[in-house]
């Protein structure tokens, strides 16, 4: 679900603007989405982030959850202009204590992530933030993690959405109500 008003329109296309395509990265036939360009643009960057805290405020959510790692680049500030928490899904080894664990495959590899058993007190509401869906394996996955620890999902908003592989349809069992949202979809 993307809100097709002008000002997402033209807020789509400054960042897209500044997202750069590398083709054949990380391996041949992969056309990987470069955001260096949009983090190291001061107004993208602090565009970008206000878009994410608006649909964090919007859904009333009590923590914003990042996708290690370019996702944590985006939900950190995002919560923090929000006025929430912050939790991380990180991949496999680099959380203390007992976690929840997944594997999952994504365009161009498979990975486990985690989080820790006690990231969220009852009743927490989260948005999770990631930059690309792809294939939707990353964000299934942590979909999965925080159903496990309890959490209620009010939504998930990437930046980029690939269209073309239509993670969105692969997500749909794993979102319930909870609306996926994308700032600019290809
Ligand atoms: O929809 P999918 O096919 O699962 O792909 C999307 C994921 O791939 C990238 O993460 P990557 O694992 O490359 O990690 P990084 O953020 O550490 O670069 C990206 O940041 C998303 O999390
Ligand atoms: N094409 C792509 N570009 C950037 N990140 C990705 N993660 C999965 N596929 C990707």
């Amino acid at each position: 679900m993307t809100a097709h008003t002008a000002a997402a329109d033209s807020l789509a296309e400054l960042l897209l603007s500044r997202i750069r395509d590398i083709p054949d990265y990380p391996q041949p036939g992969v056309v990987f989405k470069d955001i260096a360009p949009l983090l190291a643009d001061a107004a993208a960057f602090a565009a970008m982030v206000g878009a994410l805290a608006d649909r964090a405020t919007a859904l009333g959510v009590t923590k914003v959850v990042g996708l290690e790692a370019r996702g944590f680049v985006l939900a950190a500030p995002a919560a923090h202009a929000a006025g929430v928490g912050f939790v991380p899904i990180r991949k496999q080894g680099k959380l203390p204590g007992p976690v929840h664990s997944r594997s999952y495959d994504l365009e161009y590899g498979s990975a486990v992530v985690e989080v820790q058993q006690d990231a969220f007190a009852p009743g927490e509401r989260v948005l999770v933030v990631d930059d690309v869906l792809a294939t939707g394996g990353t964000v299934s996955a942590a979909l999965d993690l925080l159903r496990q620890a309890g959490a209620e999902l009010a939504g998930v908003v990437v930046l980029m959405e690939l269209g073309f592989l239509d993670g969105r349809s692969r997500l749909a069992e794993h979102l319930g109500a909870a609306p996926l949202e994308a700032l600019i979809t290809v």
